[in-house]
């Protein structure tokens, strides 16, 4: 029998599963970064001379590439594995990196800074204490709690959500040094009496302002918990007594069997648990997960589920039912919360009987298919009952019927519905993607928290840390009031990590940000899990990246002179970027390097309808249509007017070849870059298949489907990475081809993932087309040394917008490298000469 532990992180000591990553420096300019690549990264290939390939290895004397034969395999390998080792430590548990937030001033929170800072630390004390106005009255009625914090002379009075309400120094040097538990003082117009001694860990941690509140926060390790076992009550069953299970209870055995080998054993309810949830005292039965789920599941899955129902039945944190999944992509939290849904809908501790009747699972309206379908693959069709709303299948059909038990349904659909949805008691809520919860403004965040569901459980693949603000959102989404208000959140955890991350920040207030973010963390770990790639990393077919670096053709690099030649890039480089002009730049170079004729597209339809976006657009096409030749028509475009268009199609001729059965997966963020890659497959004949922003939801599925298909006769998915990515299967190609780069390292990883996940049968060959020595390479590079330093994915949701870019930055990223083959190698310091010729 497994009674599984639950998941480690949040075992015994959590503090020792953390990482805490130090400030950082904020945008490293890209040479800067690139130095600070792994120098396992190495230059291996050059393709199709004059364009370079760089493959990811750990092992740099292997220098050739051509597609993979078996016998190369092997090599691969260990592309694989500094892959894996890239993509792993660049997604790491339960960190707080806040270098994108910055919401407040600091001083406002700082404590009477001038006075405090030569005093050493141990002469600060601090009190809980209770507060009143001055006044000559016998009888005190107290106003509040408070913290107060004495330093030498000074004092600092603070209520429980740490706003200052009284400050000072003290008038009678003496009071303040004797003060202890019991006495009363007047300190700036008030009267206090002191409760208690506050450690200075305690309060550093922000833990005093916790209690005080008299919040039951962490289960039961907590004071507030352990008020609870003082009452002894009788109705409690012992955990595992024997009559419990046998004599007088037969009815309520479990529904499988705990003994069996391999059985899954949820954990038993402590005391606790059992006073707040089984007032009728039936007896404690154990709940098994279903065998002929457990036969499939992974190791960190079944830990997964084991956390996940400790956290929606309340056992990991008191009286709070909320839980976030945000284990990386492919790692099957489908297929968990599945596991979870089956199991508290058949089985409970208490008697046996179910805990939830009805599930609402929320999800992109891509997704509500692959949830049926997921479904349908691990439980069949007979078990369980699932609704998925689309066009046919209407909410209120749901809601008639007592036949279903699953609800699914996309977030725009659920706005929709949702004076009908309100009409069903769900007992348990998943809300697939949910990072889009993160802002508590919008209408869904309402919509959901208006159903009044207690267990809540966001799934997302992206990590929740990196925004403080949209952090509080979230938690506050799962469990609700569990960081108190959000002015307290702010005061008490907020402020203090971003001045402890600030350049200027003392020595103290660094202290004080490390052990509130530790603090954060260890309170919202207890409900927060995630597992990067590298658990299931040995279950996958090896993965082997590429980086083809393709020389511009003739007419790119003539008309990239001219553009960074502009007005529009002069008054970039001066600093004038108040219209954002150097967005519009970076676009035109960009599609300049997907193909001269995207270009040539934009400038004609702004000269049409004379919509320019600014003077600063217009003064930046100016005298580029002249570059062009004169009969120029963007529809008959060359394939040699693109580098990276050439390379594609020599790519693709390659794998149709010698891999006549596996399909590729290419992918750009631009649907008119896509209209063009879709021109060129059929010139060539290849055949292919197309998923964008504009695919309606209820085609999407069965596109996928049929692409996976082993009996589809499509060589090519082309897919928008932004506008289709999240949460597919692609598993039906093992080639997987970006056309373009994206500023955020997790579009990118989020498009791979797409292909290399589980159920992928073939070695998966990944490669990224970039045009040498332009901003491709530089942004490139800016997503190397980003990861590399801090260790952090970004969130999908960022774009340039969201980047603030120096004018250094930007002089970089507007300069044309024309004598390098490729500028990465050159910063790469790599003892190959980069010339190998391993083409034929
Ligand atoms: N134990 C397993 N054995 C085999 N296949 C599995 C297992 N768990 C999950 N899968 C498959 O792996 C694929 C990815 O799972 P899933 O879509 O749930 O990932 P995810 O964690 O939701 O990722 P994303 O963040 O991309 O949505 C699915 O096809 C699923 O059926
Ligand atoms: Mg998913």
């Amino acid at each position: 029998m497994r009674r599984s532990a639950a998941p480690s992180q949040l075992q015994g000591n959590p503090l020792k599963k953390l990482k805490f990553i130090p400030p950082a420096r904020s945008n490293p300019s890209p040479d800067e970064g690139i130095t600070k690549m792994s120098p396992d990264v190495k230059l291996i290939e050059v393709v199709g001379s004059p364009n370079t390939f760089l493959q990811l290895k750990s092992n740099p004397r292997i220098c050739s590439l051509n597609l993979p034969t078996e016998g190369s395999a092997r090599e691969i390998n260990h592309g694989c594995n500094y892959s894996e080792k890239h993509c792993s430590e660049a997604s790491v548990t339960a960190t707080l990196d806040l270098r994108h937030t910055v919401h407040s001033d600091p001083k406002e929170i700082t404590v009477s800074k001038g006075q405090e800072e030569e005093e050493p630390d141990s002469l600060v004390k601090y009190f809980s204490v209770v507060w009143c106005k001055a006044s000559k009255k016998k009888h005190k009625k107290w106003e509040g709690d408070a913290v107060l914090i004495v330093k030498g002379k000074s004092f600092t009075l603070k209520d429980l959500e740490g706003k200052d309400i009284g400050r000072g120094m003290a008038y009678k040097l003496k009071e303040l040094e004797k003060i202890e538990e019991g006495h009363r003082v007047m300190i700036g117009g008030k009267e206090v009496e002191v409760m208690g001694i506050i450690s200075p860990d305690d309060f550093n941690s922000g833990r005093c302002f916790q209690l005080g509140r008299g919040s039951p926060a962490i289960s039961s390790s907590s004071q507030a918990a352990k008020k609870c076992f003082s009452n002894p009550f009788k109705s409690v069953c012992k955990p595992s007594s024997k009559e419990n299970r046998l004599g007088g209870f037969q009815d309520c055995k479990p529904r499988h069997d705990p003994h069996a080998p391999n059985s899954l054993v949820m954990s038993r309810p402590d005391n606790n648990h059992q006073w707040m949830f089984n007032k009728k005292g039936f007896p404690v039965v154990d709940v098994v997960i279903d065998p002929h789920l457990v036969y499939h599941l992974r190791p960190h899955q079944k830990e997964g589920i084991m956390f996940l129902y400790e956290c929606v039945m309340g056992m990991r944190v008191n009286g709070r039912c909320g839980a976030i999944l945000a284990d990386e992509m492919g790692l099957g939290k489908t297929l968990q919360c599945i596991s979870l849904i089956w199991t508290l809908q058949c089985q409970g501790p208490y008697g046996g009987k179910p805990v939830v009747k009805k599930t609402l699972i929320v999800t992109p309206g891509s997704l509500v298919n692959n949830w049926r379908k997921e479904f349908q693959k691990w439980l069949g069709s007979e078990r369980i009952k699932i609704f998925p709303v689309d066009q046919d299948h209407k909410v209120e059909e749901f809601t008639r019927s007592p036949f279903y038990s699953v609800l699914i349904i996309s977030y725009e659909m659920l706005l929709r519905s949702l004076d009908q949805i309100k009409n069903v008691k769900f007992g348990l809520l998943i809300c697939d993607e949910g990072h889009r919860l993160k802002n508590s403004a919008i209408k869904t965040t309402a919509a959901l928290i208006s159903l009044s569901c207690e267990k809540r459980v966001i799934l997302t693949g992206t990590p929740v840390q990196n925004d403080l603000q949209e952090f509080f959102a979230l938690i506050d989404f799962v469990n609700p009031g569990i960081l108190g208000s959000l002015s307290f959140y702010r005061r008490v955890y907020e402020e203090p990590i971003i001045i402890s991350r600030q350049p200027s920040a003392s020595e103290e207030e660094k202290k004080l940000g490390e052990k509130r973010a530790v603090e954060l963390t260890c309170l919202t770990g207890l409900f927060i899990l995630r597992r990067t790639q590298e658990v299931i990393n040995k279950y996958l077919p090896p993965k082997i990246e590429n980086v083809v670096f393709c020389r511009p053709g003739a007419l790119q690099i003539e008309l990239y002179r001219k553009l960074l030649n502009s007005q529009a890039v002069r008054f970039c480089l001066q600093g004038l970027l108040g219209n954002s002009p150097h967005l519009i730049c970076i676009g035109a170079l960009k599609k300049l390097c997907n193909h001269p004729c995207l270009l040539f597209k934009s400038i004609k339809e702004r000269e049409c309808s004379s919509t320019w976006d600014g003077k600063e657009e217009k003064s930046l096409y100016e005298g580029l249509v002249d570059v062009f030749p004169a009969d120029y028509n963007p529809l008959m475009f060359t394939e040699e007017e693109s580098g990276k268009l050439q390379v594609l199609l020599k790519l693709l001729a390659v794998i149709h070849e010698l891999r006549p059965t596996e399909k590729v997966v290419l992918v750009s963020n631009y649907t008119q870059t896509l209209d063009i890659l879709q021109e060129v497959c059929k010139r060539h004949g290849y055949t292919y298949t197309r998923l964008d922003g504009q695919t309606p939801v209820s085609q999407r599925q069965q596109i996928v489907d049929s692409f996976n298909s082993k009996y589809s006769s499509d060589f090519i998915f082309l897919l928008s990475s932004k506008a289709g990515g999240v949460g597919l299967n692609l598993i039906g190609g093992s080639h997987l081809i970006l056309y373009d780069i994206d500023w955020n390292p997790a579009t990118d990883i989020q498009a791979m993932s797409r292909v290399w996940r589980d159920g992928q049968k073939n070695p998966v060959h990944v490669y990224r087309l970039l045009t040498t020595g332009t901003i491709e390479e530089k942004i490139y590079q800016r997503q190397i040394s980003k990861q590399d330093l801090s260790g952090a994915v970004v969130d999908l949701t960022k774009t340039s917008e969201h980047i603030p870019f120096s004018v250094e930055e930007l002089k970089n990223l507007f300069t044309l490298h024309e004598s390098s083959h490729c500028v990465t190698h050159d910063l790469l310091d790599c003892e190959c000469t980069g010339d190998q010729d391993g083409t034929e």
